[in-house]
Formats: structure tokens, sequence, C-alpha cells
């Protein structure tokens, strides 16, 4: 059953068309351009979805393979753009780094017209990685990695910078899982943000940069990293279930849970739960996974709220041994395909957003003069 949609946060209303996904048509659903995203995850690679997003169709191996190649070819940074990021303190959030290093990339390789749109979109595709790692490892590590590698995979690129050496075969095929399920979700508040920029018709590089500042947040896509700081402070399955209904008395948000669209379940949730599933025992995990199953049955028990697409991502990000403050980075390197999907729509047919305001504030009145003022 659909989920009733209305009140405030523009639920409910059309706020524009896209040919590129469907998003809870039967209360739990995704397709990206027709296709199901159960099927997408179980027999593609992310190169191949991130070409049907941005292209438009499934490529054949020729052209997945060229496409690889091509995004092989675009992973090292330019040398001011290194100079900012080691500039950026180890304190600072990844998140914040990447809107830096995005609209640092705007100004060196500026979209000088829209004809360059898809060229810039793979650019940012094959480099977003490398921006994470490049200045995570030399704020943390103290090294100046060379992001040139010649890993096969978009996924399998980012462990191998981040860990230093070759990824395990099970931890690649996760992340092409993962970054496939999170590459594209309609109007969500990220790609809305991308959509009015570009409405504006501003260049790729602002639309995306806006777009990281909206995924940033605890209520987007910044709920896998909260969803990780609380699951990792619960003992057990029992300290766990305790704790949540502690939180659920006092009316607290619990993140990784509920969505604005989705009614009954968020079809990305059993997908990597799955993984997460697989991970906890390749791990030899006792905890973990066990306290993430039980907060799904007490949210569901309790509140009929069911995990989103943050939630178990939670623990099979940590089962690789990606450090949290990573988490909604690596969604920033998968959303871009739909972002840039979702621009390129919007440019093709274009009116500035420009929704109107319920004015709630005073009736019309004359400026005192200054000495009159309280
Ligand atoms: C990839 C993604 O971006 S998925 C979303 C990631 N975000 C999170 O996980 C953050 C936690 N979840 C939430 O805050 C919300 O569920 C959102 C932002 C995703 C959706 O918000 P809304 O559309 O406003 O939620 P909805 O209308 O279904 O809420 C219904 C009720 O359930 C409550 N509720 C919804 N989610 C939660 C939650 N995670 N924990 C506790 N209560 C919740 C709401 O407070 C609301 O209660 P009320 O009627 O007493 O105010
Ligand atoms: O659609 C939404 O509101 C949030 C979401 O799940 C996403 O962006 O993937």
């Amino acid at each position: 059953m659909a989920k009733q949609l209305s009140g405030a946060g523009l639920r409910g209303q059309v706020a524009g068309k896209t040919a590129l996904s469907t998003v809870g048509k039967s209360g739990s659903g995704l397709t990206y351009r027709g296709y199901d995203i159960k099927d997408l995850a179980s027999h593609c690679q992310f190169e191949e979805v991130a070409y049907l997003i941005l292209k438009g169709k499934l490529p054949n191996q020729r052209e997945l393979d060229d496409y690889k190649t091509k995004l092989i070819g675009l992973r090292a940074l330019p040398q001011a753009l290194k100079d900012v990021l080691e500039r950026i303190p180890a304190a600072a959030h990844p998140m914040d780094v990447l809107r830096t290093g995005c609209s640092m990339l705007g100004n060196l390789e500026t979209e000088q017209d829209f004809s360059q749109q898809q060229e810039a979109t793979d650019r940012m595709l094959a480099c977003f990685p490398s921006i994470i790692c490049y200045w995570y490892r030399y704020s943390h590590d103290g090294v100046r990695i060379n992001t040139q590698t010649h890993d096969d995979s978009i996924g399998g690129h980012f462990l191998h910078m981040l860990h230093d050496g070759a990824p395990k075969t099970l931890h690649e095929q996760v992340m092409h899982v993962s970054l496939i399920l999170y590459a594209e979700h309609e109007f969500n508040a990220s790609t809305f943000t991308a959509r009015v920029c570009a409405s504006t018709l501003s260049d790729i590089h602002s639309c995306v940069t806006g777009a990281i500042g909206s995924l940033r947040g605890p209520l987007h896509g910044g709920a896998n990293e909260a969803a990780m700081e609380m699951i990792e402070k619960f003992t057990s399955a029992d300290d766990a279930e305790k704790q949540m209904l502690g939180m659920l008395e006092r009316k607290e948000k619990i993140m990784g849970f509920g969505h604005a669209i989705y009614s009954e379940s968020d079809p990305r949730n059993a997908i990597i739960k799955g993984w997460a599933e697989k991970l906890a025992q390749d791990t030899g995990d006792t905890v973990l996974y066990p306290v993430s199953v039980r907060c799904e049955e007490v949210m569901w028990r309790e509140k009929k709220l069911f995990c989103n697409a943050d939630f178990f991502h939670a623990s099979a990000y940590n089962f690789m041994g990606i450090p949290t403050k990573l988490f909604t980075p690596i969604f920033v390197m998968s959303r871009l395909t739909g972002w840039a999907a979702h621009i390129m729509e919007q440019r093709a047919d274009n009116r500035i957003i420009r929704p109107s305001a319920e004015y709630t504030g005073e009736a019309l009145r004359s400026v005192p003069p200054i000495a009159q003022r309280d």
C-alpha cells in the first residue's frame, strides 16, 4: 500500500517530472530507468548502473570496458587541488572536505557550457574517491598517496587507497552492491537541491556542491554514520533492546529508520542486510550484526518503523574496516550519478524552480525614525 503523503516538507506534491527512477510505487519498490533495484544489485557492477543512469541504457560488454577504462584514466588529482586538500585539518568532516574538493575542481576544470556535462560528471565519478582518500591518508597518516591506481572498479579503487592494499574480492563485491543501492532516488532532498541549482542554469559543480551539503545532514545521508555511532555503543542484542526502548520512551529519533516515501519497507535494506550478514560471518562478528538485527526487530514491534537504506550499511562498512566518518562520502561517490542525471534532465526541460510561500509575518507597517525605536 502506498504511503499517504501530505503536510509540511512539500510531502506528496509533484515538483517536476523524471524518467530516472520510481520510488515506492507499490509501497516498497525501487526502479532505475525501469529496472528493478534487486535485479540490478544481483547482476550488475556499479559502473554498469552509472552508465545506465547517466547515458540512458545498460552498456554492452564493449561499452562497459571502454567506460571503465575511461574512468580509470581520470583518477589523478590536479596539484592545486592536492594543495588545497593538504591544508584541510584532520579534524574536518570528510563531507566538508568533499564539498570543498568538488568546488575547487569546479574552479580548476570549470564546465564552460552544457555540452561538457557528461565529461564533467565522468571526471567527478572517477576522482571523488581520490579526493576523499588523498585528504584522509595525508591528514591521518601523513602520506601523499598516488591516486592513479589501476583497480578495476570505483569501489575497489576507494578501498585500495584507504587501506593501502588490494581489497578482498568480497569487499569489492559489496562496494558494487552498496554503490548501486545508493545511486539514485528520485526527488530526495539532495537531488532536489541539485535540481533547484540547475534550474538557475548554474554550472554542474555548483549543483553537486550544494547537493553534498544537503546529503550531509543526519536526516538524509548522514544517517548511516549516526546509526553506526548508536549501534557501536550497544554491548549485546539485549542491551540494544533495553537502550532502544529507553530512546523511544524519551521520543528520540532513531537514525537509519523510517522513510519519507516508503510505507512498508525500503527495498534496499534486505539487500544490504544480506551482505552485512555475509561480512559478519567473514569477520567472525558476534556483536554488531546481532545488535543490528535486534534494533530492526524492536523498531518494527514497537513503532512499525523499518530500516531504511542507511541502517545495515553501517555494520557492512564497519566490517570492511571503513572509518565511520567516511560512510556518507561513499554515498556521495554513488549518488553523484543520480544528481548528475537529474541536473541533465532539468536542463533539458527547464523552468526556474521558484515555489511560493504562505506569509505568516507582520501586516504592512511604516518604518519609524531611528530615534523612536526601542
Ligand atoms: C538514504 C536516506 O536518506 S533514508 C533517510 C535517512 N534518515 C534517517 O534515517 C533519519 C531518521 N528518520 C527520520 O528522521 C524520518 O523517518 C525521515 C526524515 C526519514 C522521514 O521523515 P517524515 O517523512 O517526516 O516521517 P513520517 O511522516 O513517516 O513520520 C511519522 C512519525 O514517525 C516518527 N518517526 C519517523 N522516523 C522515526 C525515527 N527514525 N525514529 C523515531 N521516530 C520516527 C516521526 O517523528 C513521526 O511521528 P509524529 O507523527 O509523532 O511526529
Ligand atoms: O528518498 C529520500 O527521501 C531519501 C532516500 O532514501 C535517498 O535519497 O536515498
